[in-house]
């Protein structure tokens, strides 16, 4: 198991990571997000004893990284895969990590099997892909069969093949009791490949529960409802009927309507009851990207002068539907704009400018908050309103150069 408590990174007058305290178990993959610049490197660092924090701890099986006998066999991790001394073949660069760690040399040829890079095993790693790269440096943290695991972007150029070994990989070693911690940016390979999430936004923790739970924390449920296109009265008169029931109402591009706020059997209630006839009455549930997106939009270090010009940070347009005497559904936000979670999830929600609520710092340490980024964009009020869900992607099983063998262990 991992442990982080209280754990602190300033670089000068940056603040990296801020009394962030965690814990990540072995059985399961636990994934870690947060928008760029949020400090998840940095804290991996740390775990794993290349930055020293600047309070607090973290330890390895209640060990600091650099106390553990026999580090490499207990602990392999993928940082860097561009971190490789170029004019080395795989193979050699497997080796020498080997031998600094006295593992035996058919543990390299075994991983560059289970990694499929055996075919090009004596090639010089400089002319290696992104993809070749990636599975290079899987291949050097598996090496020591160690039961503690941490992936920094591990599908980062890989083809869908490759996302689709890394996932059921990451699975595999968790199955078989391992601690696997993995950050990634692709928010639906990690809703396929992690039962757990720690979320941090300015070096903080955001979120620390299984990812169905925060999916449903930072997403509210609504129902798409689709009256005769021929019959626009019909809309109009539900639409009158589902407001004065408390329901917020939004149009979707193609002229149906998302609800929250009622349930399904009261809308198609209602919709009896009004005698209107539907065409569609359909139950959606959030995405984890578009839950993530929620819950650390006010976190967000870095954005396009473009997402600013089109006006994506400001104010979303009221969830509420229009008095009736302006017969106007607002459009549910197509792209930049996310709800917020619901009230008290968000530690963001407090206001612009404002670093999130922190808990109180370690004894003897001062109370400082991490450094300011931009403003943040004005707290947006409590959630109406959806985005379209999006489905995961599936990736595809294509033909890949680069085959794995089974893992032999
Ligand atoms: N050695 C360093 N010196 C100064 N600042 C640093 C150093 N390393 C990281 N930082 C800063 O600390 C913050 C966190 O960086 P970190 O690389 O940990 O974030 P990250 O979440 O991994 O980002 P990304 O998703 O973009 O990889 C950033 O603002 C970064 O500029």
């Amino acid at each position: 198991m991992i442990e982080a408590v209280g754990l602190t990174k300033r670089y000068g007058a940056k603040t990296a990571v801020y009394n962030l305290s965690f814990q990540v178990r072995p059985g399961t993959v636990t994934g870690f997000l947060g928008p760029n610049g949020s400090g998840k490197s940095t804290t991996m660092r740390m775990i794993l004893g290349l930055d020293r924090p600047t309070s607090g701890q973290v330890t390895i099986g209640g060990h600091p990284y650099r106390q553990l006998p026999n580090a490499p066999r207990q602990v392999g991790a993928l940082l860097d895969a561009k971190a490789v001394h170029g004019g080395r073949s795989a193979r050699s660069h497997l080796l020498s990590l080997a031998q600094l760690a006295g593992i035996p040399a058919r543990r390299v040829d075994e991983v560059l099997g289970v990694v499929g890079l055996q075919s090009v095993a004596k090639k010089r790693s400089k002319g290696f892909s992104l993809g070749m790269g990636q599975r290079l440096g899987i291949a050097a943290a598996l090496l020591g069969d160690p039961q503690v695991l941490l992936f920094d972007e591990p599908v980062n150029g890989l083809d869908p093949e490759g996302i689709l070994w890394v996932r059921n990989l990451m699975k595999a070693l968790a199955a078989e009791g391992r601690t696997v911690f993995v950050s990634s940016h692709l928010m639906s390979e990690m809703a396929l490949t992690a039962e757990h999430l720690i979320v941090i936004g300015r070096g903080q923790l955001m979120a620390d529960m299984s990812v169905k739970d925060f999916i449903s924390a930072n997403s509210a449920d609504f129902a798409r409802v689709r009256t005769p296109e021929t019959e626009p009265a019909q809309r109009e008169k539900l639409l009158s009927v589902l407001a004065e029931a408390g329901g917020q109402v939004l149009s979707e591009p193609d002229g149906a309507l998302r609800v929250t706020g009622l349930p399904l059997p009261r809308i198609s209630d209602l919709a009896h009851g009004a005698d209107v006839r539907l065409w569609e009455l359909s139950p959606h549930q959030a995405s984890l990207e578009e839950a993530y997106m929620r819950l650390t939009q006010g976190a967000v270090d870095y954005r396009s002068t473009d997402d600013q010009k089109a006006g994506l940070m400001q104010q979303p347009p009221p969830g509420h539907l229009p008095p009736p005497q302006q017969p106007v559904i607002p459009e549910v936000p197509q792209q930049g704009w996310y709800a917020p979670p619901p009230p008290g999830q968000n530690p963001y929600a407090d206001g612009p400018g404002r670093p999130p609520a922190a808990a109180p710092p370690a004894p003897g340490t001062p109370a400082q908050a991490p450094a300011a980024g931009p403003p943040l964009p004005q707290a947006p009020p409590p959630p109406q309103v959806q985005p379209a869900p999006q489905t995961p992607p599936q990736p595809a099983a294509a033909p890949a150069d680069f085959r794995k063998n089974e893992d032999p262990r």
